[in-house]
């Protein structure tokens, strides 16, 4: 079954709205994770305009699921990380003055820089994926480099969803099989929500997580933290009803 990482962005974005510590991120993660987050994600970033390097130390003593730290490696990223010892670190190609990220790795492009940094990060043990847009050719590289995983980027996947959603899906589904078919394992993030989130997960075969922030904490505002994680962990399960129907 897919797993629900939870990132917790947005609720840094509100504490430093005042500069003092509410909410507290670090016992909103505990209290994700309590709700049934299988996964905690961060994204700092170099204006540290939500997720602190601070908080990253302060949550790596507290998470007990898989710890998941994005970002752009420049050289504090890969210092930090190196330094906690996440279970992943998913590596995104953002501008510094990205609004959010936007786009995937040119993986053969950069295909040396790469392979450096997936080797720096798995001689500590730390598990790499590699954001890449739905193109097979990005799939290829982030096996030639070497990558334990990719994470797709849904944002397109998410913007024609209600357009049309067979055709939205169409390039993610061939991304997913070329992963697949070359045994590198698959994320997904950006833009899911209770809306897209059951077709995408039963349409792409062999998908290991999502990481989902700004639609969950979004939609935490109007049926709470715990809520709200039920129901994206019942748009991960085949079985039961998701989505607004799930709400207990
Ligand atoms: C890599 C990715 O798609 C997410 O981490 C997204 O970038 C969230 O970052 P923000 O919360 O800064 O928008
Ligand atoms: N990797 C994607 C992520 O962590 C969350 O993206 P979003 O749900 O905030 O768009």
């Amino acid at each position: 079954m897919t797993r629900l990482s939870v990132n917790i962005n947005k609720i840094a974005t509100i504490r430093n709205a005042r500069g003092g510590n509410n909410p507290n991120l670090v016992q909103v993660a505990l209290d994700c994770e309590r709700f049934g987050a299988q996964g905690i994600t961060v994204h700092p970033r170099p204006d540290e305009r939500h997720i602190r390097y601070q908080d990253v130390l302060d949550l790596k003593e507290v998470v007990t699921t898989e710890f998941n730290i994005e970002g752009n490696p420049d050289e504090r990223f890969i210092e930090l990380v190196k330094r906690v010892k996440p279970e992943q670190v998913t590596l995104v190609p953002d501008a510094p003055d990205a609004i959010t990220s936007n786009a995937g790795w040119d993986t053969i492009r950069h295909a040396d820089h790469l392979r450096r940094l997936v080797d720096t990060f798995q001689s500590d043990g730390i598990r790499v994926s590699i954001f890449v847009d739905a193109d097979e050719r990005m799939v290829e590289g982030a096996k030639a480099v070497g990558s334990d995983r990719i994470e797709l980027y849904t944002e397109p996947y998410a913007a024609h969803y209600v357009d049309n959603r067979d055709m939205a899906i169409a390039p993610f589904v061939r991304a997913a099989r070329k992963a697949n078919e070359l045994g590198i394992e698959l994320n997904a993030g950006h833009d899911l929500s209770l809306e897209n989130l059951r077709f995408f997960d039963e349409q792409i075969p062999g998908l290991k997580e999502v990481s989902i922030g700004h639609a969950l904490i979004c939609d935490a505002l109007y049926f709470g933290l715990e809520n709200t994680i039920q129901m994206y962990l019942r748009c991960l399960s085949s079985e039961a009803p998701g989505g607004l129907a799930g709400l207990h």
